[in-house]
């Protein structure tokens, strides 16, 4: 630890940051600051390695590689991959919230809030019996933790249910509440693990209000993880986005929400997040970029990553050979994949032409009004697109075809695929139409069926890199051994 007092400094400064496990390489080579007094967030498709960054800022995981460096409020200089977690807690003053709720039910509200405090009141009661008597300071710094308490409380909008327990408390206000508990430690840095998740809008403008309130008043900077691109775009000083463990946008809300590589991101995963991308922070900007000619400044680049392969990027097709994808206009994962499928069966040695389903407009072209939700752009415009992609790639020798769809599922109930993580309900909604219903037919899975499924979700390499099918294999067992053991009884 060193000491020095530039307040000009950011809070925290990563550098070259990666984190393997195994042969997957979840952060590569990752570089980004957070400003002090500001609101950073940090956003991506799911998978794309935020909470592995937070696991690694936090000290749950040691990173593979790089350097994350803290400037704390009073000069002091933490280099947090060396410290355990315990003391990025306690001396770097860096405080996090986890996706999910981690509250003590049980207690009241106050209580949840001292509990924090535990370090500092054991500190003034010398960690002696004696000091939990009054000698010393202890009396003092109770009051003062209970001063604090109630100060936050106050600020969460919570006083009024101080001694109510905080398992009865409303999903939203939980949430607060467990913001005011990690303020209650005065932490440097917050580190927030998507705290708009399942909140309503109500309680998302007081989640903002809290937020901000923070920001303006209390010296701590914020870290955020935010699915809810109204409330990134809507809070944030400063916005990083990963892609796959790399960054592929760093900038104001302004320039990321427009900058076709982010788009590009989210087009790549699933239509219910190209529409919320596209009608949330979409507008007549992103639309014109979107609608002009590849420009060399904001289209794909070379990336460094270790792991996924940059937007622009050569992508296996039919005839064996790789062709350069790019971010054109409407290029979203399924474009690309439906051109190079069509340029196949338009080849000489390909089987009798088939008649190319005509083209819809690209999604991101006709989601142009933020008011218009009503349309719903993205999700149909997308889905005739994936079909051509199956019925023009048909005639080619390339293996384009599940080996193991059924018509129905097993029983007429299916697996709930979404416990794999990365297939979330849309994905879901796909494979059941593709006749696939349950872990064991997606463990079953060859490198052809693989090839096939992303070729149908537009998921270029990401099935592989989530191991979808070691995921399916766990899964499976796990099921089997579920439905043995209930037929034994
Ligand atoms: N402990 C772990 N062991 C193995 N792989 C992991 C581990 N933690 C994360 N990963 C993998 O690292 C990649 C990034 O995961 P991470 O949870 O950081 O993504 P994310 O962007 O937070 O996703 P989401 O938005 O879905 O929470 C994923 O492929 C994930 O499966």
């Amino acid at each position: 630890m060193t000491t020095g007092t530039d307040m000009n400094k950011p809070i925290l400064e990563v550098e070259h940051l990666s984190m393997k496990f195994g042969g997957l390489v979840a952060i590569g080579d990752l570089s980004f600051q957070a400003k002090r007094g500001e609101i950073t967030a940090l956003i991506g498709p799911n998978g794309a390695g935020k909470t592995t960054v937070f696991n690694c800022i936090t000290g749950f995981y040691k990173p593979t590689e790089g350097m994350i460096r803290l400037n704390g409020r009073n000069g002091n200089e933490f280099l947090l991959e060396r410290m355990p977690d315990f003391r990025i807690t306690a001396k770097a003053k860096v405080a996090r919230t986890f996706q999910n709720i981690r509250l003590f039910s049980g207690m009241t509200l106050l209580e949840n809030l001292l509990v924090a405090q535990h370090n500092k009141l054991m500190r003034a009661s010398g960690f002696t019996l004696l000091g939990l008597f009054g000698i010393g300071g202890y009396h003092s710094a109770s009051a003062q933790s209970i001063e604090l308490a109630k100060f936050w409380l106050e600020k969460a909008d919570l006083i009024d249910r101080a001694d109510d327990p905080a398992g009865d408390l409303p999903y939203g206000a939980q949430r607060r509440l467990e913001i005011a508990r990690a303020m209650c430690t005065e932490p440097d840095l917050l580190c927030l693990d998507e705290p708009a998740a399942g909140l309503n809008p109500k309680e998302s403008l007081a989640l903002n209000t809290l937020l901000n309130d923070i920001k303006d008043n209390s010296g701590t900077s914020i870290l955020l993880i935010e699915h809810d691109m109204s409330v990134v775009m809507q809070i944030s000083d400063h916005v990083v986005v990963l892609e796959y463990g790399r960054k592929i946008s760093d900038g104001n809300p302004e320039t990321v929400r427009a900058d076709p590589k982010v788009i590009a991101a989210y087009l790549g995963v699933d239509d219910e997040e190209v529409e919320t991308v596209l009608t949330e922070v979409g507008d007549e900007q992103v639309i014109h970029e979107l609608d002009a000619e590849p420009d060399p400044e904001h289209g794909p680049s070379a990336s460094s990553s270790l792991m996924a392969g940059p937007i622009s990027d050569t992508i296996g097709h039919s005839n064996g050979h790789g062709e350069l994808v790019r971010v054109t206009p409407g290029a979203s994962k399924a474009e690309q994949v439906e051109k190079q499928a069509a340029k196949a069966a338009a080849a000489p040695s390909a089987a009798p032409a088939m008649k190319k389903a005509p083209s819809p407009k690209p999604a991101a072209k006709s989601a142009t009004a933020k008011a218009a939700p009503a349309a719903k752009p993205a999700a149909p415009a997308r889905q005739p697109k994936a079909a051509s992609v199956k019925a023009a790639a048909k005639p080619s020798d390339e293996p384009k075809k599940l080996s193991n769809t059924l018509s129905a599922p097993r029983g007429g109930v299916p697996d709930q695929l979404t416990q794999i993580k990365g297939i979330g309900p849309v994905n879901q909604r796909k494979l059941n139409e593709h006749g696939i219903f349950h872990f064991d037919q997606i463990a079953a899975w060859k490198k052809a069926d693989v090839a096939a499924a992303e070729a149908y979700l537009a998921f270029d390499g990401r099935i592989a890199r989530e191991d979808w099918v070691g995921q399916a294999k766990t899964l499976a067992k796990a099921a089997a051994k579920a439905a043995k053991s209930g037929g034994r009884k």
